[in-house]
């Protein structure tokens, strides 16, 4: 990338850095949004540690998400991530990437919206199916009929996901391209609220 190119992405890195204030970058969005690989790159431009709740809650128990969904079930799978999410939510200076159900659970909502910056990384379906049908590692698409689950699982949960402070599209472009893309659509959201007066209505 040209410097002139990297000097406004390190700028912009800077000018969110500075908006966050510490608080908590959290990442909301369907499997195969993109929430751990962009969610890296962007904890990486912002100096922030990266955390993803799906891998803290195998690395406690010691197992893969598959095998705790068929060891465990699928409740236990969630009480972990309520827990995991809100202990994590205490620390300063991160960029969290949240398994896709998380933010369905109100308690983690409500947890999340009033402690970080939450962001949806939104994709189109056909994206989404495309890149969750090269890894077999996504227990709720086990179905008969994977494409009508994840149509399924979109309706119920996108009007839930609108509710994070930031969405932005992912499109077939590649992961920085996303990250820049999160990094402005962050900063115009507090240009927008700044914009609002403190005594209005
Ligand atoms: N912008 C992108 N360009 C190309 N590939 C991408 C992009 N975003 C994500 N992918 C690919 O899609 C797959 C899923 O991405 P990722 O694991 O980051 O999704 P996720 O939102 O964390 O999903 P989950 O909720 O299942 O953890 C990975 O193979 C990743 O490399
Ligand atoms: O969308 C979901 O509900 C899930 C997404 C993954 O990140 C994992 O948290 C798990 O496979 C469940
Ligand atoms: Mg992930």
């Amino acid at each position: 990338m040209k410097r002139s190119g990297q000097s406004r992405r390190g700028e912009q890195a800077r000018q969110l850095s500075d908006r966050l204030n510490g608080r908590p970058l959290v990442l909301v969005g369907m499997m195969g949004a993109g929430k751990t690989t962009v969610g890296r790159r962007l904890a990486n431009r912002l100096e922030r540690s990266f955390y993803d709740s799906d891998e803290e809650i195998e690395r406690a128990a010691q197992m893969s998400i598959p095998e705790m969904f068929e060891q465990r079930g699928e409740a236990e799978f969630r009480s972990g991530e309520t827990r995991v999410i809100s202990r994590l939510l205490n620390e300063p200076n991160i960029v969290l990437a949240t398994g896709g159900g998380a933010f369905m659970n109100p308690e983690t909502r409500a947890l999340i919206k009033s402690a970080a910056l939450s962001v949806w990384i939104k994709a189109d379906f056909e994206l989404l199916f495309k890149r969750v049908s090269k890894r077999s590692n996504r227990p709720l698409l086990k179905t008969a009929d994977p494409r009508g689950t994840l149509k399924q699982l979109i309706d119920a949960r996108y009007p839930v996901y609108a509710e994070a402070d930031v969405t932005v599209v992912s499109r077939d472009v590649p992961h920085d391209s996303v990250a820049s893309a999160l990094v402005e659509a962050c900063l115009a959201y507090f240009k927008r609220n700044d914009s609002i007066p403190a005594n209005a209505d």
